[in-house]
């Protein structure tokens, strides 16, 4: 390890761009069939190793510097398979909303264990490094493998998928939703018929999709369903990403979508889908 190697990576938002449950697994989590769209836009990351063994962190959001931190996480995971005294300095720049449903905290995660892995040549595979992640959160995997995927199980048995990649407006409605309370609503819809990616793709691909999720949203957090009815005038296929609180509609350019941005009077970043995680452009290409 080179004490004085220093490394900046995006950590990329995602959008579920259709999401149903299919039933439960043994340990009482959902199995879901999802489509993961990477964006081109997220947080920041960078690393400053050393060989003190110490691993700290600094984050423009304070709130956020604290063991729990999933990025604090994955260097404590990560740390057995590297140099007794390899450590790091992380510093986050936090631009996603956070219980927004667009992953932020699993995609700062994944980030983290692609960096060290490299910076502390710890030389897990790609397979290894998402087995590892999925252990901090079900959304970690498809950030560390990084391509635009279909997703079954909890989200982590992924099947690459190019998708057309379309521009989307992602609005946040500046509420705050639990995404282990959405989960635990007894409304919500578990026995969704199973399908196949080449369903979604027939029924529209990334301009269609259901969430089961967004009855249960709408109906506790109003302000929710407020933002999507806003966007549904300008877009028919807006619709809600994860467990929300985020709302997103595409659109065939950047300019449709920073024209309806311009009007929207939340919190909102227009971003584009790529079918490559801007991770893996930065490490591998
Ligand atoms: C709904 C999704 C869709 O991509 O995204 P978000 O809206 O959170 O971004 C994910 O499945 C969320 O994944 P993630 O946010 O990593 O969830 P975790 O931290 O692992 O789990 C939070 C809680 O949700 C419940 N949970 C989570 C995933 C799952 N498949 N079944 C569950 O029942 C569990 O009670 C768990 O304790
Ligand atoms: N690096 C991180 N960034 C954001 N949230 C984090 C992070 N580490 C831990 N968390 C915790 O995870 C929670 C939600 O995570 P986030 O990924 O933003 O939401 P979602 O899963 O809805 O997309 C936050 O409330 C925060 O307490």
């Amino acid at each position: 390890m080179n004490s004085s190697q220093s490394l900046t990576l995006p950590a990329p938002a995602k959008l579920n761009l259709m999401l149903h449950i299919v039933g439960k697994n043994e340990r009482n989590y959902h199995l879901l069939q999802t489509v993961f769209q990477l964006l081109d836009y997220g947080d920041e990351l960078t690393f400053e190793v050393n060989n003190r063994g110490s691993v700290t962190l600094d984050c423009n959001a304070p709130q956020l510097i604290n063991d729990n931190n999933l990025v604090l996480k994955a260097a404590q995971l990560l740390r057995p398979y590297a140099a007794d005294n390899a450590g790091v300095h992380i510093t986050l720049e936090k631009r996603l909303p956070m219980g927004g449903g667009i992953g932020g905290g699993s995609s700062d995660c994944a980030t983290t264990l692609l960096a060290l892995n490299k910076l502390w040549q710890c030389e897990l595979s790609l397979d290894t490094l998402a087995n590892l992640g999925l252990h901090l959160g079900a959304d970690v995997p498809v950030f560390v493998k990084g391509k635009t995927a279909w997703a079954e199980g909890i989200g982590e048995q992924l099947t690459a998928h190019k998708l057309p990649e379309l521009w989307y407006l992602v609005v946040h409605p500046e509420c705050f939703v639990s995404t282990e309370k959405i989960f635990s609503n007894k409304a919500l819809t578990r026995d969704s018929e199973i399908s196949k990616i080449r369903d979604f793709l027939a029924q529209g691909g990334p301009r269609r999709g259901s969430n089961v999720m967004e009855p249960v949203v709408f109906d506790l957090y109003p302000d929710v369903k407020k933002v999507r009815d806003w966007l549904l005038q300008f877009n028919p296929d807006a619709r809600m990403t994860g467990s929300g609180s985020c709302l997103f509609a595409p659109f065939d350019n950047e300019r449709e979508a920073r024209k309806i941005a311009c009007r929207c009077e939340w919190p909102n970043f227009v971003a584009r889908g790529v079918n490559t995680s801007p991770v893996h452009t930065k490490l591998f290409e």
